[in-house]
């Protein structure tokens, strides 16, 4: 037996329903969703010392360098007491985020796989300026730039998974409902 933690990342393209998708995973399957998103956010709204340079960040769809954005994860983690295993979502999504974690918490989890939620720029790109939750990059012109680096910088990162054989994608431009019967038999098969 290990009380290594359990990990799946989530990746996939903004608006692609990472945030929808582990919501319903945390609910059914018990494994706490952790988005890397949310928690600078979070860390940004709370005053923090790193405030202006996470908002800059986020409103430049660039990545927040990996000693921040790591700690917020292990915080998390250590906060949330017995589970059946965390959800990461919308991290590693690039090589820092990646050396960073592999550097802190490659002993301390057991990656299972990363679930990869693929689809289309356009359909994505229309769900994020719907979705009305007041964020700063949720534009036309944050999304240029945060699609460039999905593109260019957390891609390769899925890439990487895949040649490791530990992506798991799923099409996700078709209901909700339909997205989570499939992932739902994934994670079953994982053992979850
Ligand atoms: N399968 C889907 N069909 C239609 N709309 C969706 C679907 N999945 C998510 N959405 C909506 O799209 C927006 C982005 O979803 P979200 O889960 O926040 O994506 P992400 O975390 O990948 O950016 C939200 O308004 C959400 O309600
Ligand atoms: N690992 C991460 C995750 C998010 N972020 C920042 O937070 C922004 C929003 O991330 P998010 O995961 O909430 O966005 P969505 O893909 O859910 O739309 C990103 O565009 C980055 O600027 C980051 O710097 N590092
Ligand atoms: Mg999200």
């Amino acid at each position: 037996m290990s009380n290594l933690y359990k990990v799946v990342f989530v990746l996939g393209p903004p608006g692609s329903g990472k945030g929808t998708q582990c919501a319903l995973i945390q609910k059914n399957f018990g494994l706490v969703h952790l988005s890397a998103g949310d928690l600078l956010r979070e860390e940004q709204e709370s005053k923090s010392q790193y405030g202006q340079l996470i908002a800059e960040h986020i409103r430049n769809g660039t990545i927040v360098p990996v000693a921040i954005t790591c700690a917020l994860l292990e915080n998390a983690m250590k906060a949330s007491g017995d589970c059946a295993g965390f959800l990461i979502d919308g991290f590693p999504r690039n090589q820092d985020n990646l050396d960073g974690w592999q550097k802190n918490m490659a002993d301390k989890v057991d990656v299972k796989f990363t679930l990869y939620l693929s689809c289309k720029v356009d359909v994505c790109v229309s769900r994020c300026l719907n979705r009305k939750q007041g964020r700063a990059d949720d534009n036309e012109e944050s999304l240029r730039k945060r699609i460039h680096t999905y593109n260019t910088q957390t891609y390769p990162i899925i890439e990487y998974y895949e040649k490791l054989g530990l992506v798991r994608e799923v099409a996700t431009c078709r209901d909700t409902d339909e997205v989570y019967t499939d992932i739902e038999k994934i994670f079953k098969e994982a053992g979850f």
